[in-house]
């Protein structure tokens, strides 16, 4: 034993002292920003303020609280003038709760995740936690995923979509597992002529309509059922499909052809993969592991469920039904680098017409 108190290892520490290093520093970041927004800091901090009116206002420790702001500071995430603070650009627009981007659901969504890694040791010795796919989505995921679209993706996705003349003269948009539709609120807002239908599970439609409410979007409505059971409805000029179950299944792709009228728009929006291809990233493996649903069986690779087609094949496919008229890779859409966990890397957006017969 003695020889380890003598020499130094053989074997520098160095690179793993980095590696933990980055972890307690990310997760202390973490947890400050997660602590500002929950406690209030940055809607006091719209307007400058000392430390002692904040922690007065708050009701916290002015010691902690100074350092709380010092954190801020460090991150940019507020300014500091002599002896006031105040918001940044970046935490006004993302991170107080009047602004429609605010990204506290993000922030809570990344908590839930944090939260299933702490449970990794149950979940390796029993396996994955279970859930119905219909309980998982009307947790906070759509709210997350709403608020994030809106940081750019949305935008540049419905942006591709509304140059083709199939969407200009469309009357009858389905936005299909539209979650929290802000695809078929923002259709709809580009094309007067338009009446959007977000197609999603009942427990989840309360939540559609709140953001349905929030726009103000008066043509554009629920649909309640689960699309590999029910009817999906028919006369759409336009089907948009995104980030869902099912979006690499060749079973869907029959039911949408029928769904949509001649010469109709399909858009299909996501992470497909290659047969050389074993993963995109093993931190989101892990993290797509730790749960799976009850109904449809989840794929070991993040965003792969059982049945679902490698894009080459998914491609053979749609091309039997429709023409393909342009395939957009995520850089052209996708919210990376904004996206919160680089999810979005490696998706497609998918534009074809229907063809008159199969
Ligand atoms: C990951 S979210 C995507 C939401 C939105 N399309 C987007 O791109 O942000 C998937 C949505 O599909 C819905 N969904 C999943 N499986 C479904 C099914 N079998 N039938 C109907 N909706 C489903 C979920 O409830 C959820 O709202």
């Amino acid at each position: 034993m003695d020889s380890y108190l003598k020499n130094e290892p053989g074997t520098n520490a160095k690179p793993l002292m980095e590696i933990l290093h980055d972890c307690a520093d990310g997760y202390k970041k973490f947890a400050a920003i997660k602590t500002a927004v929950e406690m209030g800091f940055f809607e006091q901090l719209t307007a400058p303020q000392t430390l002692e009116e904040l922690a007065k206002t708050l009701r916290t420790d002015p010691r902690v609280t100074a350092n709380l702001c010092r954190i801020l500071v460090s991150l940019d995430l507020v300014d500091q003038e002599n002896d006031c603070f105040k918001n940044t650009a970046l935490s006004n627009t993302y991170l107080t709760a009047g602004s429609p981007l605010c990204q506290r659901e993000v922030i809570q969504n990344l908590a839930n995740g944090l939260k299933l890694w702490e449970q990794l040791t149950g979940i390796l010795e029993s396996g994955p936690l279970v859930a119905s796919e219909e309980q998982y989505f009307a947790n906070n995921l759509i709210h997350s995923l709403a608020r994030e679209a809106l940081c750019g993706e949305l935008q540049r996705t419905v942006g591709l979509v509304t140059r083709f003349a199939e969407f200009k003269k469309a009357k009858k948009l389905l936005d299909l597992g539209g979650g929290h539709g802000l695809y078929a609120i923002a259709f709809a807002a580009a094309n007067p002529d338009i009446r959007a239908y977000v197609y999603d599970f009942p427990d989840v439609a309360k939540d559609t309509r709140r953001y349905i409410r929030e726009f103000r979007a008066n043509r554009v409505e629920v649909i309640q059922g689960n699309f590999f059971q029910d009817n999906l409805g028919e006369g759409y000029d336009v089907v948009f499909f995104s980030s869902n179950p099912g979006g690499k299944n060749p079973r869907l792709v029959a039911k949408i052809y029928s769904c949509l009228n001649e010469g109709g728009l399909f858009i299909n929006k996501h992470c497909f993969y290659s047969p050389e291809e074993s993963s995109k990233s093993a931190l989101l493996d892990m993290e797509w592991s730790l749960t799976k649903f009850a109904g449809v069986a989840k794929e070991n690779r993040v965003y792969s469920f059982a049945g679902d087609l490698f894009f080459e094949d998914y491609l053979d496919l749609l091309q039997e039904y429709f023409n393909i008229l342009e395939i957009y890779p995520a850089q052209d859409f996708a919210g990376y680098p904004l996206s919160k966990i680089g999810d979005a890397l490696d998706s497609k957006t998918i534009i074809g017409t229907k063809k008159s017969r199969v």
